[in-house]
């Protein structure tokens, strides 16, 4: 473990016990938060107002763009959304010095039963969709597993789930956005109604202008997930049924493994279910005493027998929230035992947020040198090789993997193949590194250069250490381009997207 001296008492508490204020201020800041967040929606959706009220909301954002329109233009434009409160682990330098948007979209706007569509605004986050949607028997069609990831940060960045070999990323579920652009002007694109602009918006970063309102596809939900664990202790035979399961005619509807050692790891499979089967226990891995989803998987594999669970949907779709995949062990150390669950654990998670905000430059320091959060998107052909130069360069386990479906789609993420489609998997590693010789940005850097000669993409809430030249080849920039060249205003008012993602923007 990498040494770090903090520099005064508060600092020494927050680095070395960080847990003490974790479990005396933010987890009951947190809760009165969850509650207030809840109550406030609640009753927003039971008075329909959200509707009426998103008009005025739009004009607002377009007041303040016609306010810098006629000032000197020397600032840029970006989001007020505080840099704290973002699912990133880095602070954006840039909303310091650019022009801060105030964009207050936080409702949901309408659920179409009948076309299987909702309607809502960019702050909405998934844990609010997932408790609005489940009791009308809907789900979106890709549920990105953290409560609190956005649907204008999901659009603009990228999100993936277990369903996602079906579904594709989040912005393949989307139908339709609403934005108003740095003219000030309010336009909405779709597939049929301005697809250059509807192609080019995901992975842009906010370059284009602000999303007020998107359109998100639905699927009829049941009331549990049927998920059968399958442990391997070889790689190449987990990775075998991997792509099998995920390439079918028929997959089942949601898959993802966990890998616990370079050799061994639990593939999971489930299907949305009404009724508990017989052949499996009912686990609602979601109840504030239950164990964290990480470690119950890691008992199949030690116990290395084919099981079924029954999962309630809900608890299902946020299974890595309550302990942020495995990142909360570092923070709260004992939070897995059982007498902290049944005491405590109805608190948890802290927000993220609360995190951020709490995290002393010490931490930043500690996790900056031996610390790892990457997502690595790279054609499904080549896991076992992506596995290979992810131990060697950097030793962290578990790690997740997760198959997803690119569509051949006009954009950013360019496939190389002329198919309608191209199955890839999501290789995400969070954690301390175990390489001998791992070093932050020759390591990253090496993984990166895989990642890119295998027609791989990054995901950007993480850091990169790409230049600009290596990160245009790796994100097709045409559409992109053409586009920013076509809409007024909108190079003086935005940065290219490298400019929003680069480490020397984000502290
Ligand atoms: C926290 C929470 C959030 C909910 N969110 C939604 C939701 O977003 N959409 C939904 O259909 N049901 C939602 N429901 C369920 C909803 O309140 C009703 O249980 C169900 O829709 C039956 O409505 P109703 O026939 O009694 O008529 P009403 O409640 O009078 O509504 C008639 C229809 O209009 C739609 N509707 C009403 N208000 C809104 C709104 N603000 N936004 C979108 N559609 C609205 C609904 O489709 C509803 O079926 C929510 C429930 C909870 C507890
Ligand atoms: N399972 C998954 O898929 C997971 C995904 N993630 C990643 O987390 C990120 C989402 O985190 P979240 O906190 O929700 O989002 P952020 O607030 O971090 O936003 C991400 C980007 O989207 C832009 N953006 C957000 N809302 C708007 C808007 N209304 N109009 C214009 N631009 C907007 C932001 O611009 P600005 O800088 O101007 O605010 C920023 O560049 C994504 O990048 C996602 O890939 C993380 C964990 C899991
Ligand atoms: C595509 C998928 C599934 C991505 C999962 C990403 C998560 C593992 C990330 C998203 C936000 C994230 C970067 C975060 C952290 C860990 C890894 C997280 C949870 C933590 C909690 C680590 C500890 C840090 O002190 C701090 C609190 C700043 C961050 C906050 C964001």
């Amino acid at each position: 473990m990498v040494a770090v001296e903090p520099e005064n008492f508060m600092e020494y508490i927050l680095v070395e016990h960080r847990w003490i204020v974790v479990l005396t201020a933010l987890l009951p800041i947190s809760m009165l938060w969850k509650v207030w967040s809840t109550v406030r929606n609640y009753v927003v959706f039971k008075l329909s107002s959200a509707p009426k009220m998103h008009d005025r909301k739009v004009k607002d954002v377009q007041r303040q763009i016609k306010s810098w329109l006629s000032g000197d233009r020397s600032t840029r434009l970006c989001t007020a959304r505080p840099t704290w409160q973002t699912m990133s682990y880095r602070h954006s330098v840039y909303k310091k010095t650019f022009t801060n948007i105030k964009i207050n979209f936080v409702d949901i706007l309408e659920v179409d039963t009948e076309n299987l569509t909702v309607r809502c605004e960019p702050l909405v986050t998934m844990g609010q969709l997932s408790r609005t949607l489940e009791p009308l028997g809907l789900a979106l069609a890709v549920v990105p597993e953290l409560d609190q990831l956005t649907v204008g940060g999901l659009v603009m960045g990228t999100g993936i789930e277990s369903s996602s070999h079906i579904y594709g990323l989040f912005q393949h579920i989307c139908l339709k956005y609403e934005l108003v652009l740095a003219d000030g002007s309010v336009v909405t694109c779709s597939k049929e109604e301005n697809p250059d602009l509807f192609y080019a918006v995901p992975w842009s970063y906010g370059t284009f202008g602000f999303l007020t309102s998107v359109v998100i596809k639905l699927v009829p939900a049941k009331k549990y997930i049927r998920l059968q664990y399958h442990p391997h202790n070889k790689l190449s035979a987990l990775a075998d049924q991997f792509r099998k399961e995920s390439e079918s005619d028929k997959p089942h509807e949601f898959i993802e493994a966990l890998l616990y050692t370079k050799e061994s790891g639990v593939l999971m499979t489930g299907d949305m279910v009404d009724e508990i089967g017989r052949d499996g226990k009912f686990n609602p891995i979601g109840k504030w005493y239950s164990e964290w989803f990480f470690t119950q998987v890691e008992r199949h594999l030690r116990n290395n027998k084919t099981v079924v669970e029954y999962i309630p949907l809900r608890d299902y779709y946020h299974r890595h929230t309550r302990s942020l995949f495995w990142e909360l062990q570092d923070i709260i150390p004992f939070g897995n035992h059982p007498i902290f669950r049944y005491l405590m654990g109805w608190l948890m998670p802290p927000e993220v947020s609360l995190l951020k905000l709490t995290q002393p430059e010490a931490v930043s320091k500690l996790y900056e040198k031996a610390h790892v959060i990457q997502d690595m998107l790279v054609p499904i052909v080549h896991l076992e090789d992506a596995i290979d130069t992810f131990h060697k360069e950097i030793e962290v386990y578990p790690i997740w993997l997760c198959p997803f479906r690119v569509f051949n789609h006009p954009g950013q993420l360019k496939i190389k193949t002329t198919a309608d489609s191209q199955m890839f998997v999501d290789i995400g590693v969070y954690g301390v590194p175990k390489a001998k010789n791992y070093e932050t940005i020759p390591s990253t850097r090496r993984i990166e250069k895989f990642v890119s000669e295998h027609d791989g993409f990054q995901m950007l809430y993480a850091d990169t250490y790409l230049t600009r030249d290596e990160f245009r080849q790796m994100f097709d920039h045409t559409l992109y381009e053409k586009v920013r060249e076509s809409l007024p205003y909108c190079k003086e008012a935005f940065p290219e997207i490298y400019g929003k993602v680069n480490r020397s923007v984000r502290k």
